[in-house]
């Protein structure tokens, strides 16, 4: 029920007046479904054409006019009314019905887009410690579940009031069997309780293996390369198979669960209509025509009553979904990139670029990624990146290098210590200035499924042809994009599968500079190119000294030769920062 007063609640606040006017055209449009043929009863008695006492029927009254109606003119008047009726309540069950699903549909959008958001708004710790394929799982498939869950809700809620109303009249045409239908329906919930909490545990699992399903999929894709080359194929036709007939019994079991509590439900309504009959002939020695009527009412009270047993089993199944994604939200919000509070700033324009003064400074900086690790990747960091120079770092794999850039970059933040940009502590609206000043270009550099035009266009999107082109000259991609068919307009495949290593890493350097940014990081940025592309970037990160801060990231000696300050971290510890000693160890 928790689940039910979570979407009532999200779906009033969401909708406001339009959730009230969609509930009462639901009650409205059942309440008039069928009243035609519920109506004929009393409308055929009152025109005289059958020896129906039209007295013991109540609402009959009303037609009381249909008396003074000629023979011959009766059934066709007794036919339009059916027919207006029938028509009104399809046309009205029409329009709500499409307001319903505009309502449902915008509440989801709008619980994925805020899901989306502060998933966007989360720092980069939270991305390290996530995997990737369950935030596209909570996303896609887990949203879904929760949609199917508003549906039910709806229904649930519209069922509810209808059952109400329809109780308030069965009440009005005999309090006793009205009662007896009512304990029924008591009794029917309580036995029914084990099969919610059943679909509940059901739905659990369902969240669980899809997970498992998608993540294994995502893997597999990632790594298809090393699938195709290792021969790895047999192996994951297995797992799929494995977890596909997991699912296959799940789903089975789920089946299995709904036709159980559907084949109780109708036993039970066989042996109730039995009893009710027998009870209102033998006991309560009811007319013809008032069993009747209850027998109309109560044969479309009664399936509303196994609908609001379908939707909560339909609710509690799509619970664990829910849960995942307030939980994740949570964590979201725990993990907000900017303390202060304030998200995420989505609009660019919204904050203006950090021109660096003075420098970067690391003080005392500790970092660890994990707080139950016993080691820490950083420790007691004393540096200085100064403003418009260029910093080298270097040392061997797994010292701290990459984590030293992502420090400076505001990505992670230090567990003691300081960073500090011009002097000061960067929070909020400072820090994403700052953000939007930097040019990075990582080890392993990520391009989007596009054109290149618009992976470029990306990080500045009122870049001027002239000036992509001047970036792509600057990170000698230049010649290898006019080569291409369509040239800036060349869809580029998954992470740029159709271009080289080398090529992937210089758009990505292009896209760095574009940014035109204040500090320029480049983590290994030139590993995958070949001698004479290496030398073309070098000579213009050289023309760059002067212009920007950069740090650079590297293994080779070539690549630091330039560098104003050399930087050495071993194991987390920066031990050296001597450009003349190193240098003459290299030779
Ligand atoms: N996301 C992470 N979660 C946990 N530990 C991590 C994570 N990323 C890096 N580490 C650990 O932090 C240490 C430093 O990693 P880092 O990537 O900074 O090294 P690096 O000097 O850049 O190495 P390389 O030259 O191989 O890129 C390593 O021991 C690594 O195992």
């Amino acid at each position: 029920m928790r689940a039910v007063l979570y979407f009532t609640k999200r779906l009033r606040k969401f909708a406001g007046g339009l959730l009230y006017f969609h509930l009462i055209g639901t009650v409205l449009s059942g309440f008039l479904e069928g009243i035609g043929i519920f109506l004929l009863v009393p409308m055929i008695g009152m025109t005289g054409m059958a020896d129906i006492d039209a007295g013991r029927i109540p609402l009959a009254g009303l037609f009381a006019p249909l008396r003074d109606i000629p023979q011959n003119w009766a059934l066709p008047a007794v036919l339009g009314i059916f027919l207006a009726l029938s028509v009104g309540q399809g046309l009205l069950k029409r329009s709500n019905s499409i307001v319903g699903v505009k309502l449902h549909h915008s509440f989801v959008n709008r619980l994925r887009e805020d899901t989306h958001r502060d998933l966007l708004g989360s720092n980069w710790s939270f991305f390290v410690r996530s995997r990737k394929s369950d935030l596209v799982h909570s996303l896609t498939t887990e949203i879904g579940k929760v949609s199917g869950g508003v549906t039910h809700s709806l229904q649930l809620l519209a069922s509810l009031l209808f059952t109400a109303i329809q109780i308030g009249l069965a009440f009005w045409l005999s309090a006793p069997l009205t009662l007896f239908v009512i304990f029924s329906g008591i009794l029917l919930v309580l036995m029914s309780r084990g099969f919610v909490a059943r679909s509940r545990k059901l739905g659990s699992r369902t969240v669980e293996l899809s997970r498992q399903f998608m993540a294994g999929l995502t893997d597999q894709m990632n790594g298809i390369k090393d699938i195709k080359t290792n021969m790895l194929e047999p192996s994951r036709v297995g797992w799929l198979k494995r977890i596909s007939s997991d699912i296959y019994d799940e789903q089975i079991a789920y089946a299995k669960l709904r036709s159980a509590s559907q084949f109780s439900y109708q036993a039970a309504s066989a042996v109730l209509i039995a009893a009710f009959l027998l009870l209102s002939t033998k006991l309560l020695h009811s007319g013809l025509e008032q069993l009747v009527v209850i027998v109309l009412i109560f044969s479309r009270l009664w399936p509303r009553f196994s609908g609001i047993q379908s939707s909560l089993e339909h609710i509690a199944s799509a619970v664990p979904s829910l849960e995942r994604i307030l939980v994740l939200r949570q964590e979201c919000l725990d993990a907000r990139d900017l303390r202060g509070g304030e998200p995420a700033e989505t609009d660019s324009a919204a904050t203006e670029a950090w021109r660096l003064e003075q420098g970067v400074e690391c003080r005392g900086v500790c970092f660890r990624y994990r707080q139950d690790d016993e080691r820490y990747v950083l420790q007691n960091v004393d540096l200085l990146f100064p403003a418009r120079q260029m910093t080298a770092i270097i040392g061997s794999s797994g010292a701290g290098k990459s984590t030293l850039a992502d420090l400076v970059m505001g990505l992670v933040r230090p567990e003691r210590g300081q960073i500090l940009v011009d002097g000061v502590q960067l929070e909020g609206k400072r820090l994403q200035s700052f953000r939007r000043s930097i040019g990075y270009v990582p080890q392993d550099p990520y391009l989007f499924n596009d054109t290149i035009r618009e992976n470029l266009l990306l990080v500045n999107p009122k870049a001027s042809d002239e000036e992509i082109w001047a970036a792509l000259d600057f990170s000698a991609s230049a010649e290898f994009v006019r080569k291409l068919p369509q040239g800036l307009d060349t869809p580029i495949g998954d992470r740029g599968i159709r271009l080289s290593g080398g090529e992937r890493q210089r758009l990505v350097l292009a896209r760095a500079i574009l940014r035109k940014p204040a500090i320029l990081v480049l983590d290994e940025a030139t590993s995958a190119l070949d001698a004479d592309n290496e030398a073309k970037i070098q000579e213009a990160i050289d023309r760059l000294k002067g212009t920007m801060t950069i740090i650079v990231i590297a293994h080779r000696l070539s690549t630091i030769r330039n560098a104003d300050q050399i930087v050495a971290v071993e194991q987390g510890r920066v031990v050296r920062q001597s450009k003349s000693i190193l240098l003459a160890a290299g030779g």
